[in-house]
């Protein structure tokens, strides 16, 4: 029987990477849904070259192009953000969650609330809404497995593992664009220098992320979220290579350490096809040649992201959807020009100051509505931090 499968953030990086492993072996799979947003071409070959049940695109005004693009087909075609949750609520074992931002929250709970499997690499949905997501997928018989390269990596250390045993997790970093550059002319860092990473090839968001150390930062909150580890045994690492992923260290001393290239296709892979391992179309790292591996210490005061992931860590309740927030409001601020570089780490640091007067709302219940309207104060305190710097 073909397993159903969606995949969500389809015409990203992420989702290129695992419509490439789909097609691979395309009998083996019926694919339900695929939803993009700007990228109507890609969204439009790839569900007609998959023969998709229905595409959604994020934009409404999208919609007439993309049901051009199908017309004939049998494809289904729809837009905006409800109809990206209701297609992720459609019956799929097995379900990739790419979209970006805390834009994937709401489907990415639909899918878990469908039961099956979800492939996790939205990982601001861990960060804004850990425990509801894994409640959902644990109330409906579901699963999440993590595609994060690093959580994919902890991940496969821990099998067979007692949690009890696990003395410390480490998950290293890449150092980004700006690993060695004067701590002082950061402020001065261009778009296009932030948007380049060392090793890995992803979407510009995450890119960018990695050069500021918010997307560790924000990987820190999502290993705390998705194990049964606290802040305290989690640690980062600068690793420029980007070949070991994660180690995690057992109480007799043992460090369990993933290595593999950097290609994302090996956690996609190893996500779609748990528990079994099949081969995958990976490089295989010839360690001779590659002689030695690097490591260092992460410098605070190059990438202060870390400690704010702490604070909020050590915060709790909803803390993690300020932090969120805060960083995608400052990061679309860096974009747009609006805030320099290092700007945007004072930004967050004061949306979550400045978010303390919500401390009531932080605290409540997380509901999805509730982690919506966190959000939303959040962005809009972050961006009156901008405007006050900006004007
Ligand atoms: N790339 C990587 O290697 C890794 C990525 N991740 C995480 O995976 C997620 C995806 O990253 P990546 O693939 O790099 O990102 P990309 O920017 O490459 O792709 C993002 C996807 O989301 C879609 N999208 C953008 N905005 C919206 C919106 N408002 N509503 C619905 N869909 C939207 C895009 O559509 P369109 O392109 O059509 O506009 C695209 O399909 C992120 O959470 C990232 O942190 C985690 C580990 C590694
Ligand atoms: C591939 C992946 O998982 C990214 O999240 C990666 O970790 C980014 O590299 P950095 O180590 O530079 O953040
Ligand atoms: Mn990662």
């Amino acid at each position: 029987m073909p397993r159903k499968v969606s995949i969500l953030g389809a015409t990203g990086s992420i989702g290129q990477n695992t419509i490439d492993l789909i097609h691979r072996d395309l009998d083996a799979y019926d694919v339900v849904a695929l939803t993009g947003a700007g990228n109507i071409a890609q969204l439009a070959a790839d569900a007609l070259a998959l023969d998709a049940e229905i595409a959604v695109t994020a934009h409404d005004h999208l919609l007439g192009d993309l049901r051009d693009a199908l017309a004939g087909s049998g494809v289904e075609a729809a837009a905006g953000a409800q109809a990206i949750t209701e297609c992720a609520s459609r019956p799929a074992d097995w379900t990739m969650s790419a979209i970006v931002g805390a834009a994937g929250l709401a489907p990415g709970l639909a899918a878990a609330a469908q039961g099956g499997t979800l492939a996790l690499a939205n990982k601001e949905s861990l960060v804004c809404a850990g425990a509801l997501m894994l409640q959902t997928a644990s109330d409906n018989n579901g699963q999440i497995l993590p595609v994060d390269s690093e959580h994919s990596a902890i991940f496969q250390a821990l099998i067979g593992e007692d949690i009890a045993a696990v003395e410390r997790v480490i998950i290293t970093a890449s150092g980004g664009a700006f690993r060695d550059w004067p701590i002082e002319k950061l402020a001065q860092a261009t778009l296009d220098q932030a948007s380049s990473h060392p090793n890995w090839d992803m979407g510009q968001r995450i890119t960018i992320d990695s050069a500021s150390m918010f997307n560790k930062a924000m990987e820190v909150i999502e290993t705390k979220e998705f194990f049964d580890v606290t802040a305290d045994q989690i640690e980062v690492l600068v690793h420029p290579q980007s070949m070991i992923h994660a180690l995690v260290g057992f109480v007799d001393g043992a460090l369990m350490a993933h290595v593999g290239p950097p290609d994302m296709r090996h956690a996609i892979g190893f996500a779609l096809h748990h528990p079994n391992r099949v081969h995958l179309p990976v490089e295989r790292l010839d360690l001779a040649a590659i002689g030695q591996f690097e490591f260092r210490d992460p410098d605070d005061r190059r990438w202060p992201a870390l400690s704010l992931a702490r604070q909020t860590m050590a915060a709790g309740g909803m803390t993690g959807a300020v932090f969120n927030a805060a960083k995608e409001t400052a990061l679309d601020g860096f974009i747009a020009g609006q805030i320099n570089f290092v700007q945007m780490a004072e930004i967050v640091e004061q949306t979550l100051d400045d978010m303390t007067e919500h401390s009531g709302l932080i605290h409540d219940t997380m509901t999805l509505d509730n982690v919506l309207q966190v959000d939303h104060l959040a962005r809009k305190a972050a961006q009156a931090a901008i405007n006050k710097r900006a004007g």
